[in-house]
């Protein structure tokens, strides 16, 4: 298999699995061959349970989790806990320690670089926006937590969602994928959800511009039926990789079906 993210002319092909789904095991072992990275949505785990209460089993259960599914899925695991627009409520502090526990058994780990703001009130937001020594001191938590998952061998992608009507603006896209590799990222993730054609459009060029001014891969995602061109898209509009359907259920409003994919990047050789 080539090198993830490392290919200009084609975005790699990642696809998400629950491992509270029925049939969880099966998906996992019967993987398309086009698929190069599996996403495990450890929320999805902790759905049944209401919450993720960081006790020393549940990291146990969590690397369990991904330790089964790297010798199952026979590719490169990715390990997640979303909590923006996740289900599974989490304390900063139990997610800081839950990825530093799965940085030691998957290749990638997603980690929200907002998750020091995790549970903060919409009164705090508003403090931080304001503080520029918190929001120092925020970044400065991020960056540690990703040299500490780089020194146990793993990669790190650095993600934001926002599910309210986005982006703003050209620059405010740019900037994150920016910030996330300035602190440190393998690869800079942004999903937005577009709700208008002048929003698309916006997210479009800043993923033109991110591909000439962000020196990482990034992946730039617009959820939902709109953003529907941003998951076609290759790495010149600043998508290095995209998150496709292969059986199991979409992860996020949008989602294409691997087939879909394979028809505008044909497998060479
Ligand atoms: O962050 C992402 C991208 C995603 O939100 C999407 O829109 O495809 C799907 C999630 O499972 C994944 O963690």
């Amino acid at each position: 298999m080539s090198e993830l993210f490392a290919d200009w002319r084609r975005p790699t092909f990642i696809t998400s699995l629950n491992p509270g789904l029925l049939g969880y095991d099966r998906l996992l072992a019967d993987l398309h061959p086009r698929i190069e990275l599996v996403e495990i949505r450890l929320d999805g785990a902790w759905a049944a349970n209401g919450a993720f209460m960081g006790k020393k089993e549940d990291f146990a259960r969590a690397e369990a989790i991904m330790k089964h599914a790297r010798s199952l899925a026979h590719r490169p695991v990715l390990a997640t806990f979303r909590t923006e627009g996740g289900q599974v409520p989490i304390s900063q502090d139990a997610y800081e320690n839950l990825l530093k526990h799965l940085g030691t058994v998957s290749d990638f780990v997603d980690v929200e670089s907002n998750y020091p703001l995790i549970g903060a009130t919409a009164e705090t937001l508003v403090q931080v926006a304001a503080n520029p020594q918190i929001q120092e001191d925020n970044a400065k938590r991020v960056s540690k937590l990703v040299a500490e998952l780089h020194r146990g061998g793993a990669k790190v992608i650095l993600s934001r969602h926002f599910w309210e009507p986005s982006p703003e603006s050209v620059e405010a896209v740019v900037d994150l994928l920016k910030l996330h590799a300035a602190l440190g990222a393998d690869v800079a993730k942004a999903a937005y959800t577009p709700t208008t054609p002048a929003e698309l459009a916006t997210l479009q060029q800043a993923g033109r511009l991110a591909y000439e001014l962000v020196h990482i891969p990034t992946i730039l995602i617009g959820m939902g039926a709109l953003g529907k061109p941003t998951r076609l898209a290759g790495p010149q509009a600043g998508n290095w990789g995209t998150f496709v359907t292969v059986g199991g259920p979409a992860s996020a409003p949008g989602q294409l079906p691997l087939a879909e994919l394979e028809l505008r990047y044909p497998s060479v050789g």
